[in-house]
């Protein structure tokens, strides 16, 4: 892990521009809440991270909330992501500055959907078949990635969450109200950033364009299972030496060549990425594996908290928060402040034992022919004109980066350059 570490560093160690968009500091208090603290005596055996805004129903991380592969007693304060009050959302657009995220509490949401996860993705084959989008959507419907161990189910939003989907009433609703109560969500922390970040001159600053608060566009919900069932395949050797990878692994599908190159010896696992949105609000079970870096390649587990979920910054997030007048495509790490909130890496690597993981990511993002941006192109004739960046288009050329699934800002695009 050092030597990703290490490039991570070098990847996020962007230097500080001068004219950083402006928020209001959070207050003493405030900075004390968001910074997670123990509260108990016992700190090897609880390691609770309770923020101090009320103790009382404040979460407890006991170490079986823990990532099972980390040993609660080697960790300090400074490994814990913050827990932050769903009543303290303005603190936010600061928070995710400092960390790569967060996990809220007293939320509005219903319990996560995770059975009915784990419902969608053990039906029979024949059924998963059926729920396959008819052009081969990875974000609609069933997909695979049997060599990572993963399939998903990506919600349709479209007609009333009717396609694609179970002949399930009860499975219907639930997954529709999490969906759009998590999509309100998100939509309010958005709100956030743009009640709490300043011009030059004082004035509110729209970050967000307003329409990401109104129209759920292209955002959606995926249900997805880890296991090392899905791994097996026929005529593999039941267990081979760790092979060095060539790191061209998919994340977006399966075809039966990169099932033959997969390494023998391996986890389920979803490969370090980036997320294409605004927002992704995150919840699983146990046994974790989660984990996202920070913009100093420093790496934080993850594990699911009860009553709590999680929420990561998606590439939009970063191209909304850039320097006033600056363009993450044209301008990489210029366009970089210290206001500006980098996307957040994270990988998913189930630990060793067999057992399985579900997980529910909901993504907030805009329609897709949204213009993200003004995007330099060089004509034939050499000209430099500028066109517009859609939200399709800017998804579209982040998949067309080989091996690379972050958004690396400050990167040339379409450089090749290492996997990670
Ligand atoms: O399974 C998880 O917790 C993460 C899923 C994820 O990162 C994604 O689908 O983009
Ligand atoms: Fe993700």
């Amino acid at each position: 892990m050092a030597w990703l570490t290490a490039h991570l560093k070098t990847l996020f160690a962007s230097k500080r521009p001068k004219n950083p968009p402006k928020r209001k500091p959070p207050t003493r208090e405030e900075k004390g809440k968001f910074r997670a603290t123990d509260d108990d005596d016992n700190t090897t055996t609880t390691t609770t991270t309770s923020p101090s805004y009320n103790n009382q129903s404040s979460p407890k991380r006991s170490n079986s909330n823990r990532s099972s592969n980390t040993n609660s007693s080697d960790l300090t304060d400074s490994d814990l992501l913050p827990i932050l009050h769903y009543e303290e959302l303005h603190l936010v657009p600061q928070i995710l500055t400092e960390f790569p995220a967060f996990y809220l509490v007293g939320h509005p949401l219903p319990p996560p959907p995770l059975s009915q996860a784990k419902q969608i993705l053990t039906s029979t084959d024949s059924v998963k078949q059926s729920l396959i989008h008819p052009r081969k959507s990875t974000v609609r419907g069933y997909n695979h990635a049997k060599p990572s161990g993963r399939e998903w189910w990506d919600y349709s939003p479209e007609n009333g969450g009717t396609m694609l989907t179970l002949d399930d009433e009860e499975f219907r609703h639930s997954t529709r109200e999490y969906f759009e109560k998590s999509i309100q969500l998100l939509q309010k922390i958005c709100g956030e950033f743009n009640n709490n970040t300043f011009t030059e001159s004082g004035d509110k600053r729209v970050v967000v364009p307003e329409e990401v608060m109104s129209d759920i566009g292209f955002s959606t919900m995926r249900y997805l299972r880890y296991s090392p069932t899905i791994l097996e395949r026929p005529n593999a050797p039941k267990m081979e030496p760790p092979v060095a990878s060539s790191s061209s692994s998919s994340h977006s599908g399966s075809s039966s060549k990169s099932q033959q190159k997969e390494d023998g010896y391996s986890l389920p696992r979803m490969e370090a990425h980036t997320d294409h949105g605004i927002l992704t609000l995150m919840t699983a079970t146990e046994p974790s594996g989660l984990y996202v870096w920070d913009r100093n390649g420093k790496i934080f587990s993850a594990p699911p908290i009860e009553n709590t979920v999680m929420v990561i910054a998606g590439d939009l997030m970063t191209h909304f928060t850039a320097m006033e007048g600056k363009n993450v495509i044209n301008d990489g790490k210029e366009a970089i402040a210290e206001g500006t909130v980098l996307p957040t890496v994270h990988a998913v690597v189930l630990p060793k034992g067999g057992a399985e993981r579900y997980s529910v990511a909901v993504f907030l993002r805009p329609r897709r022919d949204m213009v993200v941006s003004k995007h330099r192109v060089t004509k034939e004739d050499g000209e430099v004109v500028e066109e517009n960046m859609t939200f399709g288009k800017w998804a579209e050329e982040k998949g067309r980066v080989r091996g690379r699934r972050c958004w690396m800002i400050g990167q040339e695009r379409l450089s090749g350059g290492q996997d990670i």
